[in-house]
């Protein structure tokens, strides 16, 4: 079966001008050669950690920024191939859902001409039955007919990514890219909002690009985790392979820098070692290798490839012996995550008991 999205080869650049004449002086490589597939009605997660190009995937998959090169092909047609007026209706089948609905809904307009606005302008209500299609949307999205008069302000953060995840629902996309939806709420309302995302993608059917630096809803949402580093891919791998045997140091790091700690719990964290080198001039070989434990002379200089081992595509030279030695991922989770995961549970089932 071929995939709703193909991603191959995507890379953004950022030009870095300087002076008068604003002549450029580098690049910032933000994502680098990128590629990966997401079929109809799949989770895929991409993680990494801040400023590693999460974001500029999942803008350059809309279009919203022009990448450098590559293509993004949804349902057989190449998105960043289209002209203007084509990527528009394009549009309609790919949506995106930000960290912070107060940037992406326009404070002076009401929830009812937010969500009016995409139904109208793509043919899918008529100002005859928009009111009855706006309410329809809030319902699905577990908000009431009556907040369509409401405006962003007037909203609770979790109700207002309810908005949010309702715009992007209104144009029935096929492929939505969420770019860190719950980061910014507190744990009791993003375990809603995720669960609100799997009951939309089990009833339409909707794929999602999951973008997140938090490995416990990842865990819980994705069906396959991309691993990015300084802009490219170093893991791929389904779910639960790559908690049970990251094969990349990056992905152990990552796992074992996992919960964040709470002011006054206790944590298990250990943080990747050293800072995230700058984009502008990338660590020749492989880039991780001035953090990595386990880099050797070849790392300095050979830049590994993405391969196939045991099921995961992972760039290292080393990756049979990495998934070899105890992985931090076969420790008990820890008291924090536990309680995350119970959440995120019983927040599932109450919605799945009428009575509850
Ligand atoms: N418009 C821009 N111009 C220049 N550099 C940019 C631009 N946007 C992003 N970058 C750079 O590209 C790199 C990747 O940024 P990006 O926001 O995609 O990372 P991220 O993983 O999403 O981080 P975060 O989780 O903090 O949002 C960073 O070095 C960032 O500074």
């Amino acid at each position: 079966m071929s995939a709703l999205l193909e991603v191959r080869n995507l890379t953004k650049h950022f030009p870095v001008r300087r002076g008068v004449l604003r002549r450029t002086v580098g690049h910032v490589q933000a994502v680098t050669d990128v590629s990966f597939d997401v079929h109809a009605g799949e989770t895929l997660a991409v993680v990494g950690e801040s400023g590693c190009g999460k974001s500029t995937i999942g803008r350059a998959l809309l279009r919203l920024i022009a990448p450098t090169a590559g293509t993004v092909t949804l349902d057989g047609t190449e998105v960043t191939a289209l002209p203007d007026p084509a990527l528009r209706e394009m549009r309609r089948h790919m949506q995106i859902i930000f960290q912070d609905p107060f940037g992406s809904l326009n404070p002076r307009m009401s929830v009812a001409e937010t969500l009016a606005e995409p139904l109208l302008l793509h043919g899918l209500a008529t100002s005859a039955n928009v009111r009855q299609k706006v309410a329809e949307l809030l319902e699905t999205c577990g908000l009431q007919p009556w907040h369509a008069a409401r405006f962003p302000h007037e909203f609770s953060g979790g109700q207002r990514q309810r908005v949010g995840v309702a715009r992007a629902l209104a144009t029935r996309p096929r492929l939505i890219v969420c770019d860190e939806p719950v980061s910014a709420l507190d744990v009791s309302v993003q375990a809603q909002i995720v669960n609100l995302l799997q009951d939309l993608q089990a009833s339409f059917g909707i794929a999602y690009v999951f973008i997140s630096h938090d490995l416990a809803v990842v865990r819980h949402m994705a069906d396959r985790v991309a691993v990015v580093y300084l802009g490219r891919v170093v893991e791929e791998a389904p779910t639960a392979t790559l908690f049970a045997t990251p094969r990349h140091p990056y992905t152990r790091s990552l796992i074992a820098a996992a919960p964040r700690p709470d002011p006054g719990l206790r944590s298990d964290r250990q943080p990747v070692r050293g800072d995230l080198p700058s984009a502008l001039a990338p660590p020749p070989g492989c880039a991780f290798h001035p953090r990595c434990p386990m880099a050797e002379a070849r790392c300095r200089t050979e830049r590994p490839a993405l391969r196939a081992v045991g099921g995961t595509s992972v760039a290292c030279h080393f990756a049979e012996a990495v998934a070899e030695s105890t992985t931090p991922a076969e420790r008990p989770p820890s008291d924090r995550l536990r309680r995350r995961l119970d959440i995120l549970q019983a927040a599932r089932e109450s919605r799945e008991d009428p009575h509850a």
